[in-house]
């Protein structure tokens, strides 16, 4: 059992889906899903590939809006605001819900001006000092500051790839979002890097709402307190990540747990 299943403070529903269908032209990814993902827990997203998974994670901050044949049917509120409510501001929006690719993919600027990119463009500062305080406490949240702290006026792109991805967890957390959504953030890694990543995500979520799409049910049983498994684009099962690979309820998700599908 991980250390972080040991841990037992509060939380509460962060994100509610209700009645979500994501449709690629005609192709049907997402079929009605339901679900409730607390805040102050990692939440994982199994499932075979082409499943829907990063389609259903992608729909928590619109980034389904910028594939023109995408279309997002149904309800997803965070902190019971509709976020697809033609007041919300995508970009606000994503200030407050922030993403990790699966491939790190730092701006070619350097280090500081990588993290200080969210801040700048939001507004979040009045002076170089304030930024100056958030670009050192992003790192830090990201486990680069030690690294980082004598190169920060060289480029991003020159680290390696653990700390490519420690970077953009970094400009992530620099607009202090609320959730951060991962997709796949280790899959370009080797373990040792993996590890690292592994040990911020349970730092993380004292902090956030975090969701993690993993192809690694190692890495959902590792991190997670919550998993959701979808199939052929419905969310099949959602619980407690130890019931999930203890005791599923559902066939479908005991036969990808046990390897006979996926
Ligand atoms: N940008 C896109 N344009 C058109 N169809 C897409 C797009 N992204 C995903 N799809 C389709 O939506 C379905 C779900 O794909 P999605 O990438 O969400 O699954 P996944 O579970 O994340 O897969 P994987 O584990 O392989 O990354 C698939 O049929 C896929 O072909």
């Amino acid at each position: 059992m991980s250390q972080s299943e040991t841990l037992t403070e509060a939380s509460d529903n962060k994100i509610a889906a209700r009645s979500v269908d994501v449709f690629y032209g005609k192709n049907h990814a997402i079929k009605n899903v339901d679900v409730d993902i607390d805040d102050k827990t990692v939440t994982a997203f199994i499932g075979p590939s082409g499943c829907g998974k990063s389609t259903f994670l992608r729909c928590l901050n619109r980034m389904n809006d910028t594939i023109d044949i995408a279309r997002v049917e149904g309800d997803i509120l965070l902190d019971g605001e509709d976020i697809y409510d033609k007041r919300v501001d995508p970009v606000q929006l994503r200030a407050r819900v922030g993403m990790v690719f699966q491939k790190p993919n730092p701006f070619p600027k350097s280090i500081y001006d990588n993290v200080a990119y969210g801040p700048r463009i939001h507004g979040l500062t009045r002076n170089k000092s304030e930024l100056d305080d958030i670009v050192e406490a992003s790192l830090r949240r990201a486990a680069l500051w030690d690294e980082a702290k004598d190169r920060l006026k060289e480029s991003g792109t020159g680290m390696s790839g653990g700390q490519q991805q420690r970077l953009c967890i970094a400009r992530a957390v620099a607009t202090q979002p609320e959730v951060l959504l991962m997709d796949e953030p280790c899959s370009a890694l080797d373990p040792i890097a993996t590890a690292q990543i592994e040990e911020l995500i349970d730092e993380l979520r004292q902090n956030f709402c975090v969701v993690i799409v993993t192809h690694s049910m190692q890495q959902a049983a590792r991190v997670s307190q919550k998993t959701a498994f979808f199939h052929l684009g419905e969310m099949v099962e959602y619980g407690d990540t130890e019931k999930i690979f203890n005791s599923p309820e559902d066939k479908r998700t005991e036969s990808y747990i046990t390897g006979r599908i996926g």
